[in-house]
């Protein structure tokens, strides 16, 4: 008797576990759909446009974000085959963004930055919120100081760049003539660049303490182009795997409300954390000393004494921002400059008789100066900056540029209405890969661009700075500090790429990346600097 009730409780347990699972299974699939609809019903406000990357209105956000993250690329070029110059709504997964012409740009840059911000639309897209960056949405003080400061005085930080930058190549490079080294550019090229941009940004003594200059591409590496190496090493006759993964890379893929959290289950997260809190420990005192002490200089050198300088809001004063803003510049900086220059000796060292030509031109120039480089001086290479140019013409940062987010309503001349919220850009390839515009687009031809705008310059068929009023404002110090670095290695080495070809750029997401496992021989010539 007493079985039989246990048996008829312990049914009557499972009848109700199992009633309970049901319920909550269909409150689950409930859920799931009211979640998939929600995303797939167009808000109000969106432009009725043809969507791109998405297969389906409920397609899950995880495959179109899955989709992006690996295909950018193609899906850009079938989209541009399909629409042409029209505008198109391209759906990343983690949000949407309207593709403009790039014939648009002129009358884009013509708004202000209360209708479309540059600054709020980079936090977004870089998970400003889980990266470090998002201080840049609060303030554009660091874009102040960069155009109206440290530009200006660029050509009294020459030497000293090139001074930094030189002892730093003896220190990596073979200084014997006829010796070899084989090395990874991208990796090598970046500490030369970070030489010169703590110097630029941190100053004395900061820029003389090595532990600045390897945070400046240490950081660099987790927090602009979020790069990790895994090396996966066994011996003998094995495979050697790197791997490039990046915060961002990753955590795009995961909805954003359970980004702050999951992001923490990565080591690069807490790699990065530890990077600005070593940021945060350096410069924070060394701003404070500088406050108490008073600045040395009548015109400070660097962004830090600038800020301290030129900060007139609690925010701009605020040490903490301040150290903050450096952080940021410094992630803007680094990779990105180091990139063009891996990019550039990549392509001279598979065309000789380019890189004699380009060689001969520096050689000039630097008799001219006496081995005393200026920044004129650096401006009066026309085959090396068409060289630069034609390099980052193809290979742009990013598949997508000149991104903007749209802060209030409004009608362009094209009739196309934009609303508060929305995200727009445009695909620079439509131009710079455009036939009628380069003959062979898809060919490098190093010279191409001489007698054309320079590379310093903004340019709307190449968009390598964006354009506009938020064009990079780094672009002069960019133009320099690669230059400061070519020079060297052009006068000083013969180069010659493993296996005789140039690896495949990295395309993560829109972001694309120098191939950070190319091998380059360099071997050391007779001539010196
Ligand atoms: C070859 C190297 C570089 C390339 C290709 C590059 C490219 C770009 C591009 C395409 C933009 C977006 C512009 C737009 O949307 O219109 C940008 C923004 C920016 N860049 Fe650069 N950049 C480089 C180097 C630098 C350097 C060296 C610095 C700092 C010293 C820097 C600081 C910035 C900042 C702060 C912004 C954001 C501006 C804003 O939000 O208003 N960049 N860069």
């Amino acid at each position: 008797m007493a079985i039989e009730s246990l048996a008829d409780g312990l049914r009557a347990l499972t009848f109700s576990l199992a009633e309970y699972l049901n319920r909550y299974a269909v409150l689950l699939v409930l859920a799931c759909l009211v979640h998939l609809c929600w995303h797939a019903i167009p808000r109000g406000g969106m432009p009725k446009l043809p969507v791109t990357n998405r297969t389906f209105r409920l397609e899950p956000q995880l495959i179109t974000r899955i989709r992006w993250g690996f295909w950018a690329k193609n899906i850009l070029h079938q989209a541009h085959v399909k629409y042409g110059d029209k505008p198109y709504v391209l759906a990343r997964g983690d949000m949407k963004v309207t593709i403009l012409p790039a014939s648009m740009i002129p009358e884009l840059n013509q708004l202000s930055a209360d209708v479309v911000s540059t600054r709020k639309f980079h936090a977004q897209t870089l998970l400003g919120h889980i990266t470090g960056i998002d201080i840049v949405r609060e303030t554009g003080f660091h874009v102040k100081v960069l155009l109206n400061r440290l530009s200006p005085a660029l050509p009294q930080q020459i030497e000293p760049m090139g001074r930094r930058i030189s002892t730093a190549v003896a220190r990596a490079m073979p200084q014997t003539p006829g010796d070899t080294a084989i090395i990874k550019p991208l990796d090598l090229f970046v500490e030369f660049v970070s030489e010169a941009v703590a110097l630029m940004l941190y100053g004395s003594p900061l820029c003389d303490d090595p532990e600045i200059v390897r945070l400046c591409h240490r950081h660099t590496r987790s927090s602009e182009f979020k790069v990790l190496i895994i090396r996966t090493c066994s011996r003998n006759h094995s495979l050697t795997i790197e791997t490039v993964f990046t915060i961002v890379f990753l955590m795009r893929f995961v909805p954003s409300y359970l980004q702050s959290t999951v992001v923490w289950l990565l080591p690069w997260k807490w790699s990065l954390s530890r990077t600005w809190k070593a940021i945060q420990d350096v410069v924070v005192p060394e701003i404070r000393r500088r406050k108490c002490e008073g600045l040395n200089d009548e015109e400070p050198q660097d962004a830090i004494s600038w800020m301290i300088k030129d900060g007139k809001t609690d925010l701009e004063q605020d040490p903490k921002i301040q150290a903050k803003l450096v952080g940021a510049l410094t992630s803007g900086a680094t990779f990105s400059t180091a990139g063009v220059v891996s990019g550039v000796i990549a392509n001279l060292s598979m065309r000789p008789s380019l890189l004699m030509e380009i060689r001969e031109e520096v050689r000039q120039v630097y008799d001219h100066v006496e081995g005393h480089w200026t920044n004129n001086a650096l401006n009066s290479l026309p085959k090396l900056d068409s060289v630069m140019k034609e390099t980052a013409r193809l290979t742009p940062a990013a598949m997508v540029l000149y991104s903007r987010h749209v802060e209030e309503d409004l009608t362009l001349s094209t009739g196309l209405r934009l609303h508060k919220g929305q995200n727009i850009t445009t695909v620079p390839m439509t131009r710079s890969m455009d036939p009628e515009t380069y003959r062979h687009p898809d060919m490098f031809e190093g010279l191409r661009h001489c007698g054309g705008q320079p590379f310093r310059n903004v340019d709307n068929d190449v968009l390598t700075w964006g354009s506009g009023r938020w064009a990079c404002p780094g672009r002069f110090v960019a133009n320099a500090m690669a230059k400061l670095v070519l020079v060297k290695l052009v006068l000083e080495y013969d180069f010659r790429l493993i296996g005789n070809k140039k690896l495949p750029d990295v395309v993560m997401h829109e972001f694309t990346l120098f191939n950070p496992f190319t091998k380059l021989e360099v071997r050391r010539r007779n001539e010196g600097l």
